[in-house]
């Protein structure tokens, strides 16, 4: 049986060819299992396979349907995979189609209150496509299968909280993806992240520019200018309960020590936004999936497939997903 009062999370195996299941498993195997119920989404032979070089004796409870998960152990809910082979740091359409078809299960768990949040280990996009899946990422997987119109990747790390305008698109699209729509609905989404998800009133709010030196004053381009400086404005008027600062020119702002003074920093792009981010969370970010009716939380890294099926992958930005799907599953539990 499970016990409903203690938050029960929902994990994607990731992709099996990579670091997904040794970091799920190290970091379950020093977990209170007292405090939240894990539930691994897996082929059973996957978990076997990787539990045979950890060293670690982990108590786990093998079910193929969720009226089998129970409370005090390790649940993997298990799926068939035809032909299940792992071939460790080879991506291939097997392994992508599984760590979709994990997915899947871990959003309709989610949708059906039968768990309430899921943690996702690192897909490799590339093996996705393969397995005819086209998407980019989670991020956007997870907006179409829950119906919903726009979300917003943060990069959370204690009071460090890093958003993004644009999330997976080529450098190139990014200008033209920057209107002042697509910047009023990210601020709206974050400003009532921060203040429901993370309980800050009146959130401070750290704009970026797109150019360098956001544009200075039009030499280097013009979005600032003719979009994010009038959207702020227009924002400002509308939202006394936040305050918004910015644009910002990026380089600076992190060694400045200015994200110190912000509750969380909008980002024009990803790697303007998860760069400075990536290098200050010291491994230990968490990658928050805000404006979904569902909670999601990942690793701030990938699959690794260079160092796959060696038992030498740092188990930190995991547990920390871990954690935080934890907390904002017990904010809910509690507020429900
Ligand atoms: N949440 C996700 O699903 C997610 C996040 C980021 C990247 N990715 C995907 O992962 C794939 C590989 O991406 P990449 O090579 O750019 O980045 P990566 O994070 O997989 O690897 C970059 C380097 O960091 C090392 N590394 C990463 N995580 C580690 C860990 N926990 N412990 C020890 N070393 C670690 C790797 O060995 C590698 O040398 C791509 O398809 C990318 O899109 C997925
Ligand atoms: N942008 C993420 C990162 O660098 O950590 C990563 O690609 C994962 O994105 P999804 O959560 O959308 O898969």
């Amino acid at each position: 049986m499970l016990n409903k009062e203690i938050p029960r999370i929902a994990i994607s195996i990731g992709d099996f060819n990579g670091i997904g299941p040794e970091i799920i498993l190290k970091s379950l195997s020093d977990l209170d299992l007292g405090t939240s119920t894990p539930v691994i989404i897996s082929p059973k032979e996957i978990i076997a396979s990787v539990l045979s070089y950890l060293p670690y004796d982990l108590d786990v409870n093998y079910s193929d349907d969720v009226t089998g998960l129970q409370t005090g152990t390790i649940n993997v809910l298990s799926f068939a995979v035809d032909n299940l082979k792992m071939t460790p740091g080879i991506q291939s359409a097997l392994s992508g189609k599984a760590a979709m078809q994990s997915i899947e299960q871990c959003i309709h768990l989610c949708m059906n209150h039968e768990v309430d949040a899921m943690v996702t280990a690192p897909i490799s996009k590339e093996a996705v496509n393969l397995a005819g899946y086209e998407i980019p990422g989670h991020t956007e997987f997870l907006a179409t299968q829950t119906g919903t119109n726009s979300v917003l990747m943060m990069l959370v790390s204690g009071d460090l909280r890093v958003a993004l305008v644009t999330t997976h698109i080529p450098v190139k699209d990014v200008s033209e993806a920057i209107t002042p729509d697509v910047i009023k609905e990210k601020v709206e989404i974050l400003s009532s992240s921060l203040i429901h998800d993370f309980g800050i009133t009146n959130p401070k709010i750290a704009v970026f520019g797109l150019n360098p030196h956001a544009g200075d004053g039009g030499v280097i381009g013009k979005e600032e200018i003719d979009v994010i400086t009038p959207t702020l404005k227009m924002i400002r008027e509308e939202r006394k309960d936040i305050t918004l600062h910015g644009p910002f020119p990026a380089d600076g702002f992190f060694g400045q020590q200015l994200h110190k003074h912000h509750d969380a920093i909008l980002a024009m792009y990803h790697d303007q936004g998860l760069a400075p981010f990536k290098l200050l969370s010291f491994g230990k970010g968490v990658n928050f999936t805000a404006g979904l009716p569902i909670i999601r939380t990942s690793p701030d890294h990938g699959t690794a497939f260079d160092i796959a099926g060696k038992g030498v992958a740092n188990p930190s930005s995991f547990k920390e997903a871990y954690k935080q799907a934890v907390e904002l599953a017990n904010k809910q539990i509690s507020e429900d």
